[in-house]
């Protein structure tokens, strides 16, 4: 399934949601969507869906063949947390199938093979309101791949799995795209990114900002350091020093102006050591992993 975004907005009221998206997603594509929260993700993933429509601009959905009833039923959806249902997974997962026209021995077949996988099989018959949330993650997962999507849409789709489900799924996700399944996902996990996706787009405020090849997001340690005392002449030397990512000043009335510096962990001996050979004061030094 290709997918054509053309200029789509999305507003709630008078909130804009979504703003002047346009992008072409191909057949057999993983595009992985990053941004904070908030920032518009899972609204893009309902687009897609169909779910919900643009207030502004086109969605379409080009399958080769079809009506708009077989549209739907080409798209898998993993929502970003199943609801808690009065049903055991196997009779959700029945019934799940059965509204999307699979029959009973088909879905029974599909289902009990990600049991499986998914080392679910012993707890197949429990009600999903009694399930840890990794478990219920299992289930929402296994009902988006029910009759083979050729769309697939996961909203953050190892949260809550243990490592080796998430392996299991990174490997049953493969397999899917070398039929080619389009996939798109919300995902901030470095797994999805270098096992799955071809390119990964950045969202903020509802704007595609960056589209970039997985190889273009290097995740390095970072560490954040607030400095004061450091004139602005030092500043502008400091910021082209190797290590550093990023360097911004604010003002504060009365106060003096604070240096916010995000460099590599690597450097950041090398960096501090600089800084307080210029005669800056280090007010906090925060370490961030990834
Ligand atoms: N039905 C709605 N009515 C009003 N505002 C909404 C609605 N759905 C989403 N929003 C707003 O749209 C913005 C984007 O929400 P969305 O859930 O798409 O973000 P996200 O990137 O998926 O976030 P997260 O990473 O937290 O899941 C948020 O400000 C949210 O409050």
């Amino acid at each position: 399934m290709v997918i054509q975004l053309d200029e789509v907005s999305k507003r709630y009221g008078e909130k804009v949601v979504i703003s002047d998206v346009s992008l072409q997603i191909n057949q057999g594509e993983c595009l992985v969507l990053m941004g904070d929260n908030g920032s518009g993700k899972t609204t893009l993933l309902r687009l897609l869906a169909g779910l919900i429509y643009p207030t502004e601009g086109k969605v379409l959905r080009k399958i080769t063949g079809g009506t708009k009833k077989t549209l739907i039923r080409r798209t898998g959806y993993a929502i970003d947390r199943l609801p808690v249902t009065n049903f055991t997974a196997e009779d959700y997962l029945l019934a799940m199938g059965l509204m999307q026209g699979l029959s009973k021995k088909e879905t029974l077949y599909q289902t009990g093979v990600w049991f499986e996988l998914f080392g679910l099989m012993e707890d197949k018959n429990e009600l999903i309101a009694s399930y840890s949330k990794g478990m219920r993650q299992k289930v929402n997962i296994m009902q988006s791949l029910l009759g083979d999507p050729e769309l697939l849409l996961l909203d953050e789709p190892l949260s809550g799995l243990d490592r080796n489900s998430q392996k299991n799924l990174i490997q049953l996700l493969s397999e899917y795209k070398k039929t080619k399944m389009t996939l798109v996902c919300a995902s901030h996990e470095q797994l999805i990114v270098s096992e799955l996706a071809d390119r990964v787009v950045e969202m903020h405020r509802g704007k595609l900002i960056r589209l970039l090849q997985p190889e273009e997001i290097v995740t390095v340690d970072t560490t954040l350091v607030r400095v004061t005392n450091l004139s602005e002449a030092d500043a502008k030397i400091l910021s082209t020093a190797e290590g550093i990512i990023e360097l911004s000043t604010q003002s504060k009335k009365e106060a003096e102006p604070e240096i916010t510096i995000i460099m590599h962990s690597s450097h950041s001996d090398i960096l501090l050591a600089q800084i307080l050979a210029k005669g800056g004061s280090i007010q906090s030094v925060t370490r961030e992993e990834k």
